[in-house]
């Protein structure tokens, strides 16, 4: 190996799945110490190309070379006895378990010596003040929150000895203020030397933390740039394979009468978790109203009651007129009496919406 060899290097990554090819003869270099984003639409075939880079899936064909020597990268245990940890966008830990026992479990199947748990107390407090990962050892995972316990798969990542970190989408399920707080410890990662790859599909995260960024497009590698070289306007178009409007000009609106009347809209799901919490709000006439949140909290129940999909208690009145929130159709066929539609997107449950 010499100073310069890539961290990784993959050539000619090439995968199919049935019909789609996933993946075409894919090439890429990523340079040790770097924060390397990788770019694409949905489906542009990011996460096949990580998958194989960490054993879950096996490549129809190319090579994977890491720190200048090919590897033979077969399943998970073999990716992360190469230095390779992943974190996943849906964590993997065992809820109920502590974050201590999640950071040591299954550590001995990886070849490494499984040290006692009061050593490996010590080793975790000891990567912990390190990076900024601040996690409460003896917490249980399903009491801490998202932010937590993502910090705790990155742990669990350099736990094994992981010298580049693969992140799939890590700011999906964070607050803003969450996310900046993992983009200062990723800064710490970089400048302790490991490799990070970012497999994102938000612009701004590219421009504000990555040092190269390769974009892909249904399958294929169309472009590695250096970041300060770029644009958020120039991604948008490799992404996309056309010119593409970040800015759009809008015209003022013209507000009309109230049509929606929510009052304290109350939700509690099928195990007892209170999911909307006396939530209000109007909607007039030629108004568009966007609800913003990270992922789990509580907009897609508030649409599902909207639509007519899941029941609640409170009040919702179209146009002046209360409409039943005790009974649930699958269909949502009573609130299109009402004059509601619930348009469900079908290949991203996140991004719902509907039309009054
Ligand atoms: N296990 C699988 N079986 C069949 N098709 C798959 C499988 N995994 C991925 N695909 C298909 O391969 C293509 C690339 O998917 P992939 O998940 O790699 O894209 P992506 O860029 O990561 O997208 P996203 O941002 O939505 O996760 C898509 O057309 C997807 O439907």
């Amino acid at each position: 190996m010499t100073a310069t060899a890539p961290a990784i290097e993959l050539k000619g990554i090439s995968k199919a799945f049935g019909p789609v090819q996933a993946n075409k003869d894919i090439s890429i270099r990523v340079m040790p110490g770097t924060i390397h984003g990788i770019i694409g639409e949905n489906g542009a075939g990011k996460s096949t190309l990580m998958s194989i880079l960490y054993g879950f899936y096996k490549a129809d064909k190319g090579e994977i070379f890491i720190a200048g020597k090919k590897a033979n990268i077969t399943d998970s245990q073999t990716a992360i006895a190469a230095g390779i940890g992943m974190v996943f966008q849906h964590f993997k830990l065992v809820e109920n378990f502590t974050v201590l026992e999640n950071i040591v479990l299954g550590a001995e199947d990886s070849g490494l010596l499984r040290p006692s748990l009061a050593r490996a107390r010590r080793e975790l407090q000891a990567l912990a003040s390190e990076y900024e990962l601040n996690v409460d050892p003896d917490a249980v995972i399903e009491e801490v929150g998202v932010g937590m316990q993502q910090r705790v798969e990155i742990l669990k990542a350099l736990y094994r000895q992981a010298d580049i970190l693969i992140l799939d989408e890590p700011t999906g399920v964070l607050t803003p203020a969450e996310a900046d707080h993992l983009f200062r410890i990723l800064e710490n990662l970089r400048r302790e030397g490991k490799t990070i790859i970012l497999i994102t599909h938000k612009l701004r995260e590219i421009m504000e933390i990555t040092d190269t960024v390769s974009v892909m497009r249904r399958g294929e590698m169309t472009a590695t740039v250096k970041t300060s070289d770029t644009s958020p306007a120039e991604l948008a178009e490799l992404m996309v394979g056309r010119k593409v409007l970040l800015r759009v000009d809008k015209s003022p609106p013209v507000i009309g009468r109230k049509i929606l009347e929510v009052r304290n809209l109350n939700v509690t799901d099928s195990k007892g978790v209170h999911r909307v919490k006396d939530v209000s709000f109007d909607v007039h006439a030629g108004e568009i109203l966007g609800i913003a949140g990270v992922a789990g909290n509580g907009q897609s129940e508030l649409l599902e009651v909207l639509g007519g999909y899941e029941k609640a208690t409170g009040t919702i009145l179209m146009n002046g007129a209360e409409i039943d929130l005790t009974g649930a159709q699958s269909d949502g066929q009573s609130r299109r009496a009402n004059g509601i539609a619930h348009g469900l997107c079908c290949t991203n449950p996140i991004m719902r919406g509907f039309t009054v």
